[in-house]
């Protein structure tokens, strides 16, 4: 397995020997620090050096340790998508993992003996996370920390599972009550929906990893950031999803675009696949499937799927209003994914639609009512 660890100077001899023990099992260790225990440091850099590592994904759990590991768990809890657990015993460690899939493990080099600390280190790498039993409870954690740091975690994300984060950013809240009202015409229509799907992207590409560069200012050499080679692909649900598209790709204009064309049969309300055509390397491509309305979620889910069956494996959908069911369906069929929306509404009428909603998306596009 792919490790992050990292102590302070507190915690600094019983992090050496739990990654040697590591090592000598074989799993790949990337030592945050520190690198003695003489030189004083404060525990929340490598706290948050090492969770930074777990939830991008370069690492799949950390370990920290500080003295009595109060400070690192403390510090580390605050990183959006970390589940850390400071342990004391083998139960605990067991436990931590079993019903909170728990992706750091703390220890308190001051209070734990190395023997003990190794048990507990092993107990925690081997145990598993009973997901169907306890996806509930971490999902609660999850959405209520979606709810105060929309955005924070990416695709692949800590945990393996994924989110519904509401975007309630004023702009976005704004333009789509304006999508909302009956009497907007279908050219205000279609300008305000790929401005929101403009405004989302902000949220919704929060994560992405990015890449210290050297770049020459008029005034001299200095560090700077850029995405390349982050490849991207957007795939609208045709047809109403091709208008989030063009708003998309304004901010990320080198993404790919496939398209999946699926409508919903008026009385069953399942999808009806008609179309699938997407970029040949989707294996390698944070995916964004986009559809303004989440409404039974049959058609969503079937657009996952088959992103899926062509290999992709990074997937976001955005939609603009989502109903409940079809959070749910998506949920239970697709639970690693993450859904970012603008709005839950409250629920379905008998004909499918999502109340209150913004009617047929596609109508209001296209002007096709
Ligand atoms: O969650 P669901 O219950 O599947 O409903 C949502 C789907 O309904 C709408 O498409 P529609 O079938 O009306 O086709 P269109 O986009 O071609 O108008 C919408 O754009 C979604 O694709
Ligand atoms: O409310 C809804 C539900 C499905 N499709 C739409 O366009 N609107």
């Amino acid at each position: 397995m792919r490790l992050a660890i990292g102590s302070d100077h507190a915690g600094f001899p019983l992090k050496e020997r739990l990654k040697s023990h590591l090592e000598g099992a074989g799993h790949e260790v990337q030592d945050g620090g520190t690198c003695s225990a003489e030189t004083r440091v404060d525990f929340p850099d490598w706290a948050f050096k090492v969770s930074e590592l777990v939830v991008s994904g370069k690492a799949e759990r950390g370990i920290l340790v500080c003295g009595s590991g109060i400070g690192m768990s403390i510090a580390a809890n605050k990183v959006p998508g970390i589940y850390a657990a400071l342990c004391h015993d083998i139960y605990g460690a067991r436990l931590s993992r079993l019903h909170n899939n728990s992706n750091v493990l703390v220890l308190g080099g001051r209070v734990t003996g190395e023997d003990l600390a190794l048990e507990i280190l092993d107990t925690w790498m081997a145990s598993p996370f009973l997901e169907d039993r306890y996806r509930v409870r971490l999902q609660k954690i999850q959405d209520y920390e979606s709810r105060v740091s929309p955005g924070a975690a990416g695709p692949g994300k800590a945990g393996g599972l994924g989110r519904v984060l509401v975007i309630d950013h004023p702009l976005i809240q704004h333009k789509l009550g304006l999508v909302r009202d009956k009497n907007t015409s279908v050219k205000d229509f279609r300008e305000l929906v790929q401005e929101i799907a403009g405004l989302m992207v902000y949220e919704v590409t929060r994560s992405l990893s990015l890449e210290e560069i050297e770049v020459h200012t008029p005034l001299g050499p200095t560090k700077a950031f850029s995405l390349s080679g982050k490849k991207m692909a957007v795939v609208p649900v045709l047809r109403a999803g091709l208008g989030m598209v063009e708003g998309i790709l304004r901010l990320i204009p080198n993404a790919k675009v496939g398209h999946i064309g699926l409508y919903r049969d008026p009385h069953t309300l399942e999808p009806v696949e008609y179309y699938c055509k997407l970029p040949g390397d989707i294996e390698d491509r944070d995916i964004y499937v986009v559809d303004p309305m989440l409404a039974t979620g049959g058609s969503a889910a079937a657009a996952i799927e088959l992103v899926k069956r062509q290999g992709g494996k990074r997937i976001s959908l955005v939609s603009l209003i989502a109903a409940p069911e079809g959070v749910e369906r998506v949920r239970g069929q697709h639970p690693e994914v993450d859904i970012f929306t603008a709005a839950l509404d409250s629920h379905l009428n008998d004909h499918g639609y999502i109340v209150p909603g913004l009617g047929d998306a596609g109508d209001r596009l296209f002007g096709t009512k």
